[in-house]
């Protein structure tokens, strides 16, 4: 039985991009795989890890005659890549990405989408602190939801089609507007990950300034911190750049909220303290419910079927190397 699609392109190929071929190939999603980046050691991982079927330097190379090609670079190199590959996009093909942003997506790539060429933006809510090919891992998405943002030329058989795609990877599929998807991720993702980065620098520079040892006795929940803190600095530094007025919208409102709790510390307004945290306990709670809570610390862990014949051993080591 043939594939429901015949050419996968996945252009860029780290964390996600790998994700994605190896899902794709073990659900059967594809039957060949291309795959391009920019530099050549980062094809001979790829190449090494048998990811694809078509290695190339030449995005454009791997994006002919593919009927469903994915953006897996940071959002901030979208619009270079775009310029070399849209020329090769086949008319009836879909075209689409990882992009943790999506206003900015829509904005510069739209207009540079030839006619034929269904454009459906996408975003898994799914990831790690890793980077480079050898950080992803088949089942990366399952049980996480992807959001799709589809232009509006976009036809709906293809809609229907990525979002069988993303199912058949183990998401949860849902569209949404690009403005609100940047709005809820601003708040969701994109200020925590800000928090943490500015949580672990503070916490450096008074080691520096105190000269003592504050790292090294740290306590667990510092620890989460620098797990976050981690993450690749060019994909966040893409990701501030691009969500700008949302991530400044929501970062007044989670200021005004953090001057709430200042004031409580400053007068001993125990109750109000007590409060706050007993809702949050429960927030943490329904969001194990929904089963999302695999976010962090699951990622060690392989969620791993009966039936699936790959080792534990495997999938247990996501840590992978960095890739720029
Ligand atoms: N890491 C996460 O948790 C996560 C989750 C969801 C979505 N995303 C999004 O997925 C995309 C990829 O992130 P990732 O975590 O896989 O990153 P990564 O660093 O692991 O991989 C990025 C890939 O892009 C390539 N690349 C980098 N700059 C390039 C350029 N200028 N031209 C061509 N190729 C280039 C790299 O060689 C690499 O193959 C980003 O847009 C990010 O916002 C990331
Ligand atoms: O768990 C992590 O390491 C992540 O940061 C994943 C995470 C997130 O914030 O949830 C990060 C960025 C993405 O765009 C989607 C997912």
């Amino acid at each position: 039985m043939s594939a429901p699609f015949k050419k996968l392109a996945l252009i860029g190929i780290g964390l996600i991009g790998s994700s994605i071929a190896l899902a794709a190939r073990r659900y059967g999603l594809v039957d060949a795989i291309a795959i391009a980046t920019r530099k050549s050691e980062t094809l001979d991982e790829a190449r090494a890890l048998e990811l694809g079927d078509v290695y190339t330097l030449d995005a454009a190379e791997a994006v002919r005659g593919a009927d469903l090609v994915i953006l897996c670079v940071p959002v901030g190199a979208y619009e270079s890549v775009m310029r070399a590959i849209a020329p090769a996009l086949a008319p009836g093909a879909i075209f689409s990405d990882v992009g943790s942003v999506k206003g900015f997506v829509h904005k510069t790539l739209a207009p540079m989408v030839p006619k034929g060429v269904s454009f459906i933006p996408g975003h898994p809510l799914a990831g790690t602190e890793h980077s480079g090919p050898k950080a992803g891992f088949a089942e990366l998405f399952v049980g996480r939801w992807c959001v799709l943002t589809p232009d509006a030329e976009a036809r709906s058989v293809d809609v229907e089609k990525l979002t069988k795609f993303w199912r058949g990877m183990g998401s949860q599929v849902e569209t949404m507007d690009p403005a609100h998807h940047d709005m809820v991720l601003a708040i969701t993702s994109h200020i925590p990950h800000l928090v943490a980065y500015n949580i672990v620098g503070t916490v450096a520079d008074l080691e520096a300034d105190t000269q003592s040892e504050v790292i090294k006795f740290s306590a667990s929940g510092f620890r989460d911190f620098t797990r976050i803190a981690a993450s690749d600095p060019v994909m966040w530094r893409d990701v501030f750049l691009t969500n700008r007025d949302a991530v400044l919208e929501m970062l007044g409102r989670f200021s005004e909220d953090l001057s709430v709790l200042q004031r409580a510390v400053r007068t001993g307004d125990g109750d109000a303290l007590e409060a706050m945290f007993t809702r949050t306990r429960a927030i943490r709670r329904s969001v194990i419910d929904a089963g999302q809570e695999t976010a962090a610390p699951d990622f060690g862990r392989p969620h791993q079927s009966d039936s699936d014949p790959t080792p534990v051993s495997a999938v247990r080591d996501h840590g992978g190397g960095d890739d720029a």
